[in-house]
């Protein structure tokens, strides 16, 4: 297994510095974060040294996306481990920190899985270090499967547009910085963009958070892209302007029988896709795939902080030069919001579903099943007590 630092390589190339990395440091080891609330004014780390940092980072997007909460999980649990906090207890506060992300529970339960079997063994000491083991694991297979999605993609874009010069809308952020590589539909986004295939890339800005105009501006500037930021808001005129091509999205937990969780604002995306006729595309790891989840109504939608709505939050340093995190307000003070941080899109309006094991389209129960036994995955995940195949 390449060391933590080659593993985290791949995301580092794509965006300069890592998403996430474990670090043995003199007085312990430590996971350092890429701050992603900073971005894109500063490229600033947190190094969480015990799990209620990591919690709290969790809590708050400075590390955020479906499969780097997954890895960021699993690297708790060996953190846990590492500094003799309580793993159980780790476990449970990692694994509870974000509800909709399968991901982030996933890679908990593979890490403490790990140091339940050494520890059950007598391995004593040994048990931390199977958990980061597995971490890296996790961390690896990550990088893999988003090489292997961005390929899928790549081809998928070439039967669904012959001819390149796509104009791809995108919403949220599913670059590097929601994985250990390129990330998910992102890195589809990337591939074409290197086979010369991307005309212009549409950035949904995605609030209230603003995912989209902070994270992937940043990482579409960084790789050269054309592209335009737009107002979510603005999307219905692209549509009908025929100016996009295709929508490309991520997913937090795409259930057994298709239907998609995604970041608030995705669900629209694909019934203005149906209606011009347009391919709706999700691109995700199958760890995203909940097979125990039987329908997108079993999907816990995460429900967060009104204030994210109503006030416009400013990193440290930004806006006024205040001090840390300077909030604006943006509707009378009380106002009430209602700020639910996923939809979920039925699996009728997904044109295809792109992981690193295929591609499924049309989107039905059996397929998904089918696609998710032959991850090469899968029996590592089944072997974890993970969830059923
Ligand atoms: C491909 S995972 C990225 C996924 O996660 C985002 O949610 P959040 O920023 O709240 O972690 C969004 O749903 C993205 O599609």
């Amino acid at each position: 297994m390449a060391d933590q630092y080659e593993v985290s390589k791949a995301g580092a190339a794509a965006l300069g510095i890592p998403s996430l990395r474990w670090e043995e440091l003199p007085e312990g080891p430590v996971v350092v974060l890429l701050d992603q609330t900073r971005l894109p004014a500063e490229e600033a780390e947190l190094v969480c040294t015990d799990v209620p940092a990591l919690v709290q980072a969790i809590r708050r997007l400075a590390v955020r996306g479906a499969p780097l909460l997954g890895i960021a999980g699993a690297y708790g649990v060996a953190l846990a481990a590492a500094r003799g906090f309580d793993v159980d207890e780790a476990a449970e506060s990692l694994a509870h920190a974000r509800p909709t992300a399968v991901n982030l529970g996933y890679g908990v339960r593979r890490a403490a899985a790990a140091y339940r079997a050494a520890a059950g063994r007598g391995a004593g000491a040994g048990a931390a270090a199977a958990a980061l083991v597995e971490a890296r694991a996790l961390h690896a297979e990550d990088i893999e499967a988003g090489a292997r999605m961005a390929e899928q993609g790549l081809a998928l874009l070439g039967e669904l547009l012959p001819g390149g010069g796509h104009r791809i809308l995108t919403h949220c952020n599913s670059g590097a910085l929601v994985s250990g590589g390129e990330g998910t539909a992102f890195a589809v986004v990337r591939a074409a963009h290197r086979a010369g295939e991307l005309r212009r890339l549409w950035v949904d800005e995605t609030r209230p958070l603003l995912q989209g105009a902070r994270l992937t501006a940043y990482e579409a500037a960084r790789a050269g892209m054309a592209y335009s930021v737009l107002a979510d808001g603005a999307a219905g005129s692209l549509f009908a302007a025929g100016e996009v091509d295709a929508v490309l999205i991520g997913a937090d937990r795409i259930a057994a029988d298709g239907s998609v969780a995604n970041k608030i604002g995705s669900y629209p995306l694909a019934v203005l896709a149906r209606y011009h006729h347009v391919p709706f595309v999700v691109v995700a790891p199958t760890t995203t795939v909940d097979l125990e989840t039987e329908r997108g109504a079993d999907i816990e939608v995460e429900q967060r902080p009104g204030s994210e709505v109503t006030e416009l939050s400013l990193p440290p340093g930004q806006g006024s030069g205040a001090g840390p995190g300077a909030a604006i307000a943006v509707a009378p003070l009380g106002a009430q919001a209602y700020n639910p941080a996923f939809d979920v899109t039925p699996p009728e309006l997904v044109t295809a579903i792109v992981t690193e094991a295929g591609v499924v389209s049309p989107v039905t129960r059996n397929g998904l099943a089918r696609m998710c036994s032959t991850s090469r995955w899968s029996k590592s995940r089944s072997g974890n007590g993970m969830m059923a195949e």
